[in-house]
């Protein structure tokens, strides 16, 4: 019997790993089934016509910070996915702080899962967090299908009792070779806590509180200096590490040497620091501020020289939301103001607009940053990550030839704020779906929420 498919994408230019090819793509149960010229269809076969569109596989968004449980004012699953659907993600990756309770035991998961669940418009994964006075429940995290655990060495700032807190040393170093014995990950933002927290209390007692200030305070040693330490434990303890949001080329190198050198270690950069730099950050003010900082144009210009030497492992947001008056309110310094970027809906266009368009790398390079490493990296390729028959069918529709000017009102997060507002982009996402269903199109937005699932993939085991 001839194969019959639920839905056909027909004549898109297909990104498949190494290669870009014009081929039809048959969709059945949600999965992939064929790739080939002119599939035939069924009496129920829907069409889907991608002429003139690059058919890509759906970016995995390995950061983001959603504030459920307790915050979902500043940001929920249901806003969350509904932005990051629209930039053609399709899988996203949930950090374990800024929600109340983080998510560093196993009754904090089950509440994260609760909020999640029925909520999110794209699958998704969860982090667990290692922080002091946790060991004991990584196991637990662990076996729950956390797909790894998140860790900071410098303060993460938030308030309250029971915030997520930074590792000393003590906790990094028996976490790590608690999360090697358990066979897991560690992801880790780091920056010297020492340096960082005597520069700003200097830069704050004399006064200097400006954009410059901050970034100064935060400079690329205090981050190279995190870098080296946690390569020495992962050396010594054989845990498995990724660098979230790495922010100069000097510490791609250090970790790509020691990937060289057999460390089991890998790299993510986020959009900001591709294509925002201090400039930025002293027009914009606080909508540009993160940590680490938005560096120099030049150090800008040498990401993207490792980037096109294949030197970082994948793409993440780092989607830090607020409301919009703690970056914003009248009279708050940019010290005071809350530290992370929002801008998860526009990873994908930002990368395309900038990489491929602008900067001529080849589009199955970019693809692979937000796709194919990131599902490699955490257990997800089997399912994700690229486009293959027996794999997901999560989709982005991307017109590579669409000029548009980004608006507050296009963002479909929470607190629509984003340091890209007023930028205009060549390309934009026309449609994205997730297991086969369109979940987003360009003319009627976010047309089904909800349907997307926990996969619980601890050490690229998934149980699901
Ligand atoms: N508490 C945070 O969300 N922190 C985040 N903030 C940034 N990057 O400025 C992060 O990932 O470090
Ligand atoms: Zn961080
Ligand atoms: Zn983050």
């Amino acid at each position: 019997m001839e194969e019959t498919y639920e839905l056909i994408i027909t004549n898109g230019d297909v990104v498949l790993p190494g290669e870009v090819l014009k081929l039809d793509i048959g969709v059945k149960d949600g999965k992939i089934a064929a790739l080939g010229k002119q599939l035939a269809a069924g009496a129920d076969t829907r069409i889907l016509d991608a002429e003139g569109l690059y058919v890509l596989p759906g970016m995995i968004d390995m950061h983001v910070h959603f504030n459920e449980p307790a915050l979902g004012h500043w940001e929920g699953f249901r806003t969350g996915s509904a932005a990051l659907a629209a930039g053609g993600i399709t899988c996203y990756a949930d950090m374990p702080l800024n929600g109340n309770p983080p998510t560093v035991n196993q009754a904090a998961l089950q509440l994260k899962a609760e909020a999640a669940s029925g909520n999110s418009a794209v699958d998704y994964v969860l982090w667990g967090g290692l922080v002091p006075g946790n060991l004991e429940d990584l196991e637990h995290l662990a076996a729950a299908g956390v797909t790894g655990f998140k860790a900071f060495i410098s303060n993460p700032g938030g308030e309250g009792e029971g915030r997520f807190r930074e590792v000393d040393d003590d906790t990094l170093y028996q976490g790590m070779k608690k999360i090697a014995a358990l066979s897991g990950i560690l992801a880790l933002h780091a920056e010297s806590e020492e340096l960082t927290a005597a520069l700003s209390a200097d830069a704050l007692r004399s006064g200097r509180t400006g954009a410059r200030d901050f970034a100064a305070s935060r400079p690329a040693e205090a981050e190279l200096e995190a870098v080296a330490r946690a390569l020495l434990y992962s050396e010594r303890t054989g845990c498995r590490l990724h660098f979230v949001h790495i922010s100069t080329s000097a510490a791609i190198e250090m970790i790509h040497a020691a990937k060289l050198r057999g460390l089991d270690v890998t790299a993510e950069t986020c959009p900001h620091y591709l294509i925002l730099n201090e400039d930025t950050m002293e027009e914009l003010g606080p909508l540009a501020k993160c940590a680490p900082p938005l560096r120099s144009l030049e150090e800008q210009e040498r990401l993207w020289k490792v980037l096109a030497d294949g030197k970082i492992d994948l793409i993440a947001s780092d989607h830090s939301p607020c409301p919009t008056e703690l970056k914003l309110a009248p009279g708050l310094s940019f010290f005071e103001a809350w530290g992370g970027i929002s801008g998860a809906q526009s990873s994908l266009e930002l990368m395309f607009h900038e990489g491929v368009n602008v900067r001529g790398l080849p589009v199955t390079q970019i693809s692979a940053l937000l796709s194919g490493l990131p599902a490699r990296r955490f257990g997800l390729d089997h399912r994700k990550g690229s486009i293959a028959p027996g794999l997901d069918a999560d989709l982005v529709l991307l017109n590579p030839d669409h000029s548009y000017t980004l608006a507050a009102e296009d963002l479909l997060y929470r607190h629509k704020h984003s340091p890209y507002t007023g930028m205009t982009l060549s390309c934009k996402v026309m449609a994205t779906l997730s297991r086969g269903t369109v979940v987003y199109n360009a003319e009627q937005g976010v047309v089904a929420e909800g349907g997307g699932e926990w996969l619980r993939t601890y050490e690229g085991q998934p149980s699901i």
